[in-house]
């Protein structure tokens, strides 16, 4: 694994009309780790990936994957895999098609790499597409992906139409494969739950901003949920950043970020 950036943004946003989509968002995310992009549904994430993909331009600000700018060409694009939402892949075609449209649009394909994954996936190749179950079709879209052999690997939603065992199955075939290929991961969900033992970093998108970024173990021993009779999170001690806050009648949930532990006894 190499050190450098895998994809660094700087006030990097996009406008659709003139309502933003993402704004004002600056990360750092280094190379070979399994990034899980969390956010509730509109919050910005498919932008975000179709920006580090290069199939959309920036409003504002700058984008740089791998080095390079995303859509800098074929040898850019070559280095990014991105496998968009809701798994695409071609109903009227074989498996076996799919694998030849790979290499045919591909200059790094892996055949052999595409052929003993989806002989490890039991797909017949002469089945068509659209006759797969849910779970097959993510898993060819994820062969068609890691074939490809990119750097980074972008993958939009890629569980959120599967069921329990087919997620895990997916989630599963995915680490196997980052272990095997030196490879960068970002998947996005809108449940933390899917990615919880999956990703070692963690990028939450909400309402079109960055709200937090961080690997998974930093970010669980500086964020706490404090609940307790209902307070001004505007007096909480010096130190302990509000993330967010909730308050009924009498009580208040308070998310906070701190270095420092908790020794409040309310
Ligand atoms: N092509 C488009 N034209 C206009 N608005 C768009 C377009 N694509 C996205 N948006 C808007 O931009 C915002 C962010 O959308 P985006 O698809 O990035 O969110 P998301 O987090 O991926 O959501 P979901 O989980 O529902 O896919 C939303 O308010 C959405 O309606």
């Amino acid at each position: 694994m190499n050190g450098t950036a895998v994809l660094q943004a700087r006030g990097l946003g996009r406008k659709y009309g003139r309502r933003w989509a993402l704004r004002d968002c600056t990360l750092d995310l280094p190379a070979g780790h399994v990034v899980g992009l969390v956010g509730p549904n509109g919050a910005g994430k498919t932008t975000l990936l179709k920006l580090a993909a290069g199939w959309l331009a920036p409003s504002s600000g700058g984008i740089s994957v791998l080095g390079g700018s995303p859509a800098g060409g074929p040898a850019q694009l070559a280095k990014i895999g991105f496998v968009a939402q809701d798994t695409p892949v071609y109903p009227g075609l074989t498996v076996a098609d799919h694998l030849r449209l790979g290499a045919r649009l591909n200059p790094g394909w892996d055949a052999a790499l595409a052929r003993e994954r989806i002989a490890r996936l039991d797909l017949d190749p002469a089945h068509r597409a659209g006759k797969l179950s849910g779970g097959q079709r993510a898993q060819l879209a994820l062969t068609l992906g890691l074939a490809k052999r990119p750097r980074l690997l972008l993958l939009d939603e890629p569980v959120a139409a599967l069921d329990p065992l087919a997620r895990r199955e997916f989630l599963q075939t995915l680490m196997e494969a980052v272990a095997e290929l030196d490879l960068s991961v970002v998947l996005s969900s809108h449940l933390v739950s899917d990615l919880e033992r999956t990703c070692d970093h963690l990028i939450v998108l909400v309402d079109s901003r960055l709200q937090v970024a961080g690997e998974v173990d930093d970010l669980l021993a500086t964020h706490h949920r404090l609940t307790g009779p209902r307070r001004d999170p505007g007096r909480l001690p010096a130190g302990q950043d509000v993330v967010s806050a909730h308050h009924t009648d009498r009580q208040s949930t308070i998310i906070v970020r701190t270095d420092t532990p908790i020794l409040d006894p309310a």
